[in-house]
């Protein structure tokens, strides 16, 4: 079962409950808010104080994505504000099976992430210790940008691993998602499909989800 998470760096801030609720009552299965910190990427966007005032406007899981340098120092209040899945990076961490207990001791699932460049080798022995892994499919930093199909078999090599070892983790994929590239995906294996522009700079954000259901699924 394909699940579809809207990235609401696309979204119009001004009206972010209303976008939110656009997109939950279209059928969208997380809500993804990309965390920057213009260190680790060279953008900054929101902080704890969002995610605590998107909270109470839907009852999605908020999968936040933290594309921040030093993590472990911002866990705990992204937690508070009520975060139920926290991702970091592992590029940007010395200790991570530490930084994924911390995750896990404030009380939000915990997920790890790595760029197109980074092997998937990196992550191979924190599998056991996660809820998910995230894939970019993208550089991180900005929305809109083109998916990157080299990414493509770490994905197999994840779903590989975990059929394996039977693990229980969600395999999700982040960046240039649409109608065209979404397939590629789920047939690697990805469970999570993060989404943007694919959603919110369509006018009608249930047509656009159900577009990108229907382009996950095999014809055959
Ligand atoms: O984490 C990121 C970008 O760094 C993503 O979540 C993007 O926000 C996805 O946007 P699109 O590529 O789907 O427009
Ligand atoms: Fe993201």
């Amino acid at each position: 079962m394909t699940k579809i998470a809207p990235s609401i760096l696309s979204a119009d801030f001004a009206q972010l409950s209303k976008e939110i609720r656009d997109v939950e009552e279209g059928g969208a299965d997380y809500i993804h808010v990309d965390v920057m910190d213009g260190h680790f990427v060279p953008n900054i966007t929101i902080g704890p104080l969002i995610v605590d005032a998107i909270r109470p406007h839907t009852s999605l899981p908020l999968d936040v994505h933290l594309m921040i340098e030093n993590p472990d120092q911002y866990i705990p209040a992204f937690a508070e504000a009520g975060a139920s899945i926290i991702t970091v990076h592992q590029e940007v961490i010395p200790h991570l099976h530490r930084t994924i207990q911390l995750i896990k001791d404030s009380g939000a699932k915990a997920g790890v992430v790595i760029n197109p460049a980074t092997p998937v080798e990196m992550v191979r022995d924190i599998l056991n210790d996660v809820d998910l892994v995230l894939l970019m499919t993208v550089n991180p930093g900005f929305g809109g940008q083109s998916f990157i199909p080299q990414v493509v078999h770490k994905i197999e090599q994840i779903d590989a691993w975990r059929k394996a070892n039977q693990l229980n983790l969600e395999i999700e994929a982040d960046g240039g998602i649409n109608r065209d590239t979404i397939r590629q995906c789920t047939d690697a294996g990805a469970d999570v499909l993060v989404a943007g522009s694919a959603i919110f700079k369509q006018a009608d954000r249930k047509q656009a989800i159900s577009n990108l259901l229907q382009a996950s699924e095999r014809g055959d």
